[in-house]
């Protein structure tokens, strides 16, 4: 399986020998300087005339017979930048052109800020925003988004996943997303996962849970190969991994990239990575490498056609220099001093021209595809051989058919499933959501024991509806903005693959918040209910209890709705924390309901808090009898007396039920298509 990368070691031995014998590094360094006093045209471009590894008779096999995977042809990126008051666009990548082929590792490299993460985000179909230019095609052919985004794994950069989930379940709630009913059944999906983790060498912590900073969980390098596992599960045509190095050891950092490359050649599938600054034995993982500085394109090929190339332009990588450092080196801007950077500036000039006029790209293959053709053919590597085998005829044998997405049904109830799982998991949270009940039992239960039906006990009474109004509604939002905001950064990651339906996805938030959130509320309301001795009969309790049940409906939906709106949890804090103010302000009891100024009175109707205590203040009070001191001339013996002085009788205790029911359908209705809206991927496909 490795004959490519073993020739491969042994060349880049021989050359960087070869190179080493025939310069000291005071020459290298010296050659390098002289260049940069050379005038940039004409070039003496020597490569062309030592002979051309490119032109594929160099005896590393046939060439051609494979089509690729993936190309890109010319591909431009500008996006709109803001400098002191003007506007520009600055181009980020300028005219790059290659190509993936089934069985191929590719790595792009370059300095920091070269455009690496650009070209990738733009191969796999997830560039946001600026202005694309060029032709990228998929087995040929103009990429059909909705294919594509499933035929290719995007591995991030930062690892999103649910830390309370273990590595097994990670990648099966991936299969059951992603792979659908009709077409895998539930023991294939489980002998799916079961070789990708065995793949990933994962099989021996599979029932680990992957953790985050609080909670320990598994290794940075574990955790990349669990992220890697849930877009391999899906069984793609090719993966992306953006940094997947980045964070870790040198030894996990190795074994992430050799898994990939032996994943890549096993199931003939293609994989293109970007790698900041790879040791020789990454390098070496790589069939091709292509080297991007400034947005340009400087090399394209094999890292040992890169030390032949980059020595026949004269920059020979000095003796036991890492090869991957030095291209970064000559391809990095050096900023120590105005004449440094000049120069720095003229050599990458020099090099992407140099590039540009070398015979790119009438198909440079001088990676060994005899090595793929001898795996594609070898009855003991039966995946990959049909994998690649089938290559040679992509457009026509691959399934192209519109992707089938999972049943509607069974996405809600997956996506609840896990939604359960990782509540119920979450320690702090639910220690958080008890607390929050019975501490709130407790304070308000004793605040209000007993209340009586002295005529002091109206101050009370009104009180305590406030405060379960207040409480409520405050610990609804800050309880459930912050565990949603943890799941939609889970699912925008996870949108771009199309896994899943955003219908299913806030559903199954309804399905699982809701009842732990009514839940909650109920022990405290019900508990202070008869602490306080309030009006007993079940059909007081019940009403008032309905009321209180529409409010947390209703705060959950506002919830829902800031956390899908605003982009940032912690402008949502500040404008959930404005929204209860906003309510509980003009919710009937700290301002009289009927004396407030025409121009803000509208404000009250719009806020829930308004209906629901106004529901709940008739309801106690109805009927209710109170006892008053004798020549107390301000004394209301009747309830209802009590209500129409608060100005709380605008609506019947019905109306305010069914206009908190109707508030609660509303924002729940607009958070699902803020939603939609601020969720959808904006990617730009050319
Ligand atoms: N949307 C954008 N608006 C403005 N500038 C951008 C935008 N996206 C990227 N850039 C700039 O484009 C350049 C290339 O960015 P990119 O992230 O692709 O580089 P990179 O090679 O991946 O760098 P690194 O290795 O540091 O991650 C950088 O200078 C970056 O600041």
């Amino acid at each position: 399986m490795n004959i490519q990368s073993g020739r491969q070691l042994a060349v880049t031995a021989s050359r960087v020998d070869s190179i080493s014998s025939s310069n000291s590094s005071q020459q290298q360094f010296g050659s390098t300087r002289d260049f940069m006093e050379q005038p940039l045209s004409p070039i003496d471009d020597g490569y062309q005339t030592t002979p051309d590894p490119y032109d594929g008779t160099d005896g590393y096999g046939s060439k051609g017979q494979l089509a690729p995977l993936l190309s890109w042809d010319n591909v431009t990126y500008s996006v709109r930048v803001k400098d002191k008051e003007q506007s520009s666009m600055r181009t980020l990548l300028h005219g790059i052109s290659g190509e993936v082929y089934p069985g191929e590792v590719i790595g792009l490299l370059g300095p920091s800020g070269a455009g690496k993460t650009t070209l990738l985000n733009i191969l796999a179909g997830r560039i946001e925003g600026g202005v694309l230019n060029g032709k990228v095609q998929f087995r040929g052919k103009k990429r059909v988004p909705g294919i594509f985004k499933r035929r290719v794994a995007y591995v991030e950069q930062e690892d999103v996943m649910f830390p309370m989930l273990t590595v097994e379940e990670t990648i099966m709630f991936a299969a059951k997303l992603r792979l659908t009913d009709k077409k895998y059944s539930q023991l294939q999906k489980v002998e799916r996962v079961a070789s990708v983790m065995q793949q990933l060498r994962l099989s021996h912590i599979k029932g680990s849970k992957i953790g985050d900073a609080l909670n320990r969980g598994v290794s940075g390098g574990e955790r990349k190969r669990v992220s890697i596992g849930v877009g391999l599960v899906t069984d793609p045509d090719m993966i992306v991994l953006d940094e997947p190095t980045s964070g870790l050891d040198s030894n996990s950092a190795e074994m992430v990239v050799e898994l990939v490359r032996d994943i890549t050649r096993s199931r003939g599938i293609a994989s293109v990575m970007t790698v900041h600054q790879p040791n020789a034995n990454m390098l070496n993982c790589f069939d091709r490498i292509l080297l991007l500085s400034q947005g340009h394109l400087v090399f394209f090929g094999s890292a040992n056609d890169a030390i032949e190339y980059f020595e026949s332009k004269g920059f020979p990588c000095p003796l036991r220099q890492n090869p991957a450092d030095f291209f970064i080196d000559i391809m990095s801007l050096n900023n120590r001093s105005p004449h440094d950077l000049e120069l720095s500036r003229r050599r990458i000039e020099f090099l992407s021209q140099s590039f540009s006029e070398s015979k790119y790209p009438a198909a440079k293959l001088s990676l060994s595809y005899g090595g793929l053709y001898e795996q594609a053919f070898n009855p003991n590597l039966a995946v990959g051989a049909s994998r690649v085998a089938n290559t040679s005829g992509w457009g026509t044998t691959a399934d192209e058919s519109p992707p089938r997405r999972a049943n509607w049904l069974f996405e809600v109830k997956t996506l609840a499933q896990r939604d359960v799982i990782t509540t119920v998991r979450h320690f702090t949270f639910l220690s958080a959501v008890c607390l929050n009940s019975v501490s709130v039992l407790l304070l308000l239960g004793l605040l209000f024991f007993k209340l009586g039906n002295e005529i002091e006990s109206i101050q009370n009474r009104i009180g305590l509806f406030f405060a379960l109004t207040l409480n409520s509604t405050y610990g609804v939002m800050s309880h459930y903005l912050y565990v949603y905001y943890k799941a939609k950064d889970i699912m925008l990651s996870e949108r771009g693959s199309g896994s899943y339906r955003m219908s299913t996805f806030y559903l199954a938030k309804v399905i699982v918040y809701l009842p732990l959130a009514v839940l909650s509320s109920w022990v405290y309301f019900v508990g202070i209910y008869f602490m306080a001795g309030l009006q007993p009969g079940a059909a007081k309790v019940l009403t008032s209890l309905s009321l209180f049940t529409v409010l947390i409906v209703v705060t959950l939906g506002v919830t829902l709705l800031v956390g899908s709106f605003v982009d940032t949890y912690d402008l949502a804090s500040v404008v959930c924390a404005l929204a209860v103010t906003t309510w509980v302000i003009f919710g009937g009891h700290l301002a009289n309901a009927g004396d407030l100024l025409p121009v803000i009175r509208w404000m009250q109707f719009i806020s829930p808090a308004f209906y629901v205590y106004e529901g709940m203040v008739r309801t106690e009070f109805d009927g209710l009898q109170l006892h008053c001191r004798a020549n107390n001339g301000l004394c209301m013996a009747r309830g209802d007396d009590v209500v129409k002085l608060y100005r709380l009788d605008q609506f019947t205790v019905g109306q305010c039920a069914l206009i908190g029911v109707g508030m609660a359908v509303l924002y729940n209705l607009f958070a699902y298509m803020s939603l939609r809206w601020k969720a959808k991927p904006r990617y730009l496909w050319i």
